[in-house]
């Protein structure tokens, strides 16, 4: 549990937010509960011991959830730090992130999951849960202490060798019959390494050609999530597909749900904007893992975050120090910052064009990604008794992304000047507001 911090108010009486995207109300929360919504909710307020948040214009929604965060604590405490990450996610209206394992040491063991779950505690910003990873030291071979991660206090269930792809058949087979015990899952980085190595560093195709990079192409993600599918149908077991990049891989989860897999898919926010178009500037900042594809792979993923085929935005936060990522394209370290940017993303991609609606944003930020890593406390309904882990939107406001401003100890996010639509104001983890307009609350 989260140590109960003294924020000098009792009561929190946010005031005209449209709830869900609905009609506005008022909404009362109380130790980290909401306990009013609509007319009654400003005359339970205690008039000595009230903070109010003026809300109008505002959207109130569930707060959001990241199923794949890299927080790089431990071991590269100069890209990020556990802290430094839950102030990212907390000024992203995030109130929950997944912490993947690839640090290190690695995430393989239940002591290992405690000390980062105890960092989150102590930052006291976000929720934060560790990812365990499938296999020790994420060597791919053998299996690291799934058991014992679950039955650490940071009950582990969420289980990745991100980074890397568990590519061996039998390992994903032991993995997910080990996991099916406590209802875990297994979140695949799924891209056959024999296809896309060695030195890959960009989608192959067009692109490649031109640009002289070798590149990587869509059937190393497809087939594995063809074969993964295949092996959640023989164990009855979860997987999950990180970040989908590919109209291909969206094919494969598609045919793998009609089947009655129970897969679910995520797709980032940077495969749903960015396309190959801007690797003509050599610029390692788009550089990424899965890497930027074609318009067409993009389209096919937006339409599968509306259809359902995708269940969930996360963001892939995967921040580099400056000298990781200042080489040449082939050279560079892959990954893009995400957390602060992810909400404006798919708000301007999404919901501003026309695609989605608020309930469906909800779902695939707050309540599927909750849902998958089995966090009650989030993505909850906003009613009387829900907890109070919520945010606070501008649809209108735009922001013009500044890499300086970022909370992050990185500087590498791809959305550097661009100016989008949507905006999180306040986010409120157990009651308590943690960032308010992109400051945190001490
Ligand atoms: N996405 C990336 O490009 N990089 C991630 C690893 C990963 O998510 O595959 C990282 O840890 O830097
Ligand atoms: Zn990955």
């Amino acid at each position: 549990m989260n140590g109960h911090r003294m924020s000098g108010h009792n009561d929190l009486l946010v005031t005209g937010a449209a709830v869900h995207g609905g009609e506005s109300a008022d909404v009362l929360v109380r130790d980290g509960r909401v306990v009013a919504v609509g007319p009654d909710a400003t005359g339970a307020a205690t008039e000595t011991d009230l903070e109010r948040v003026d809300a109008d214009g505002l959207v109130l929604l569930p707060g959001f959830v990241d199923l794949h965060t890299h927080l790089r604590e431990p071991g590269r405490e100069d890209a990020e730090t556990v802290r430094s990450g839950s102030a990212a996610a907390a000024a992203g209206g995030f109130t929950a992130v997944l912490a993947m394992a690839n640090t290190s040491p690695v995430t393989d063991t239940g002591e290992a999951a405690e000390h980062v779950l105890d960092l989150g505690v102590a930052a006291g910003l976000a929720d934060v849960r560790p990812v365990g990873a499938v296999t020790k030291g994420l060597e791919g071979a053998e299996l690291a202490e799934l058991g014992m991660m679950h039955r650490s206090r940071a009950r582990v269930r969420v289980f990745s060798d991100d980074g890397r792809c568990v590519h061996d058949a039998r390992v994903m087979r032991r993995a997910l019959e080990y996991v099916r015990a406590f209802d875990g899952v297994v979140s695949q980085h799924a891209q056959d390494p024999a296809l896309a190595g060695p030195g890959a560093c960009c989608h192959e195709g067009e692109v490649s050609g031109r640009l002289g990079l070798t590149g990587w192409p869509a059937v190393a993600e497809s087939s594995i999530i063809a074969r993964d599918a295949e092996l959640a149908l023989h164990t009855g077991s979860r997987v999950h597909i990180a970040h989908v990049s590919t109209a291909e891989g969206v094919e494969a989860v598609r045919w793998a749900k009609r089947r009655g897999a129970r897969i679910t898919a995520e797709v980032t926010p940077h495969h749903l904007l960015l396309t190959t178009d801007l690797l003509g500037s050599y610029d390692p900042v788009f550089k990424v893992n899965p890497p930027l594809r074609p318009q067409e792979d993009v389209d096919a993923l937006r339409e599968a975050l509306v259809d359902g085929t995708i269940d969930a935005v996360a963001t892939d936060h995967a921040p580099h120090a400056r000298h990781d990522k200042e080489h040449a394209f082939p050279d560079a370290a892959f990954g893009m910052l995400g957390l602060e940017t992810a909400f404006s993303v798919v708000h301007d991609v999404m919901i501003a064009s026309g695609r989605m609606d608020w309930a469906l944003l909800t779902e695939r930020m707050s309540t599927a990604p909750a849902r998958i890593a089995g966090l009650a406390e989030h993505g909850q309904h906003i009613r009387p008794g829900s907890p109070a882990n919520l945010v606070l939107v501008d649809p209108r406001a735009e922001v013009t992304v500044d890499p300086g401003a970022s909370l992050s100890l990185s500087r590498n996010t791809p959305f550097a000047g661009r100016t989008l639509t949507g905006r999180v104001r306040t986010t409120i983890l157990n009651g308590r507001i943690t960032v308010a307009d992109g400051e945190v609350r001490p």
